[in-house]
């Protein structure tokens, strides 16, 4: 099996209003976020390629459009956007375009990921 990655990076703000008063991430904070889309197949094209890193172009569009410099939770209508809502989020959207998907990690800090594989 090989397995491809590709890393994108965006900065937003976001609130875990759901949290108790007193948890740090219940106030407004924001993230330096780094995604990493993995990609992985039996067999390599004509060009030995899984996928061509290039053809992963819209996920950046869609994450410049969408998730930079904007408030998470308008984006998505919530209080609960956190690092593993956003793996998952960010998989359904891949997988509709490119079926050799197969896992999302999100990192919010140096210290922490989160990832959504099926
Ligand atoms: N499982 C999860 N736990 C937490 C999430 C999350 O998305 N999933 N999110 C947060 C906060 O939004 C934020 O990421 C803070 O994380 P934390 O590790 O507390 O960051 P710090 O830099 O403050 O950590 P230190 O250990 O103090 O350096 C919280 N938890
Ligand atoms: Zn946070």
């Amino acid at each position: 099996m090989y397995r491809v990655s590709k890393e994108f990076h965006f900065s937003a703000s976001h609130r875990l209003a759901n949290l108790p008063d007193d948890h740090p991430c219940a106030r407004l904070h924001g993230h330096n976020y780094i995604v990493v889309v993995e990609l992985a197949g039996e067999r390599l094209d004509n060009h030995g390629f899984v996928r061509d890193y290039r053809e992963l172009k819209p996920l950046k569009d869609h994450i410049d459009d969408t998730l930079d410099h904007r408030h998470l939770n308008d984006v998505f209508g919530h209080d609960g956007v956190t690092a593993e809502f956003l793996a998952k989020s960010l998989f359904d959207w891949c997988r509709t375009r490119w079926s050799e998907v197969s896992a999302v990690r999100v990192s919010e800090t140096p210290k922490t990921w989160a990832e959504y594989r099926p």
